[in-house]
């Protein structure tokens, strides 16, 4: 198979919209990459979310347009990717975001492709020689490893959500090339038997410029309607810690962390978080930390710009008032 001179990264559309991890992975490709920044996008027939894309200056953009694709499973898709590398040849490397679509389609790509995958990482540079060094946090996130795929290609990488700044790009020699007939392998060993949408009021952790997080040691009822309140009075979404995820109200799209999502807002308060590195992992690039908590050596003081020793609750509750 041809080799390609080039680096790709998988553009991620949820409802119509470019999710902007897709943006941050171009600017960082862009920042380190020597080759051609490919973007390979898949939309509607009517749809042009390339315009959005070129913002961002990849060097090309290879747009699949393809309505049974957009309305198909992760398999269909896997093929799809499969059949356009079969064609292009393979790429320098192919990076998708550590999303819960990157994180089905990378895997079953790769071990159709027969190559390297990290799951992950929090950075990435080349070397002189094109190859990709992949950093991921391990063993409980206490060490940084760096892992390369030397004798394989494309180099594939899934990278977490918010650990590069987005930057719009003015490139005026942003190549779109469209396909229109990929062939789709349809796929009957999965059927999608309805897709709901999420509340449209929700505004996820991953894009909110302020966050009210919930530790265990604010758990109770009265306390959890004092951090919504606080909340409310910031214009904040709540973001939770693993434990909390057992209530009902909250679950993995609400967690901050390793296993959960890597957010960063202008401000975060924590209100009893003990700030385990599991959770502290999510929380690099908040801007201004601001943490309470009962016990003066809790862990999250070192990661905090602000902290107050002491009941949450009394915080959240003179906060609030602060605010009036
Ligand atoms: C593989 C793996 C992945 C994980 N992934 C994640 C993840 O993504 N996100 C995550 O959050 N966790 C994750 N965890 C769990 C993590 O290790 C911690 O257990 C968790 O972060 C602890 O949550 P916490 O700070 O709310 O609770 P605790 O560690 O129990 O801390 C509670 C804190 O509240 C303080 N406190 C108690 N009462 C009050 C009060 N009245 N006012 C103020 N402070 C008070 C206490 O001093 C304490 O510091 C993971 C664990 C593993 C093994």
């Amino acid at each position: 198979m041809e080799f390609l001179k080039e680096n790709w990264i998988f553009a991620e559309v949820d409802l119509n919209k470019v999710n902007p991890i897709t943006y941050q992975l171009i600017t960082k490709m862009n920042q380190i990459s020597e080759l051609p920044v490919t973007v390979v996008l898949v939309e509607g027939s009517s749809e042009s979310l390339e315009e959005d894309i070129k913002e961002y200056g990849p060097d090309k953009i290879i747009t699949i347009k393809n309505d049974q694709l957009v309305q198909g499973n992760d398999l269909e898709m896997t093929n799809a990717l499969d059949t356009l590398i079969e064609k292009t040849g393979r790429p320098n490397s192919f990076v998708f975001a550590a999303t819960v679509v990157g994180r089905s389609l990378a895997p079953r790509l790769q071990a159709r492709l027969r190559t390297g995958l990290t799951a992950d990482c929090l950075d990435l540079h080349f070397e002189d020689d094109g190859t990709l060094v992949q950093t991921k946090p391990s063993y409980g996130d206490n060490i940084m490893c760096e892992i390369v795929v030397p004798n394989h290609r494309p180099q594939m990488a899934t990278v977490r959500s918010n650990v590069f700044e987005a930057k719009k790009l003015n490139n005026p020699m942003t190549k779109v090339i469209n396909i229109t007939n990929l062939k789709v392998v349809q796929d009957k060993q999965l059927t999608i038997s309805s897709k709901p949408l999420p509340q449209e009021s929700a505004e996820s952790i991953t894009e909110a410029n302020r966050i009210v997080a919930i530790g265990r040691g604010d758990k109770t009822e009265e306390n959890l309607t004092n951090a919504k309140r606080l909340a409310d009075k910031l214009h904040a979404v709540i973001g939770v810690t693993r434990p909390l995820t057992d209530l009902e109200e909250f679950d993995i799209n609400d967690q901050i962390g390793q296993s959960g999502q890597s957010v960063s807002p202008d401000i975060l308060i924590n209100l009893g978080i003990s700030g385990a590195v599991q959770y502290t992992a999510g929380i690099s690039n908040a801007k201004t930390i601001v943490s309470a908590n009962t016990d003066k050596d809790a862990p999250i003081f070192k990661h905090s710009d602000y902290y107050y020793v002491g009941n949450a609750e009394e915080f959240s509750k003179a906060l609030e008032k602060a605010l009036q």
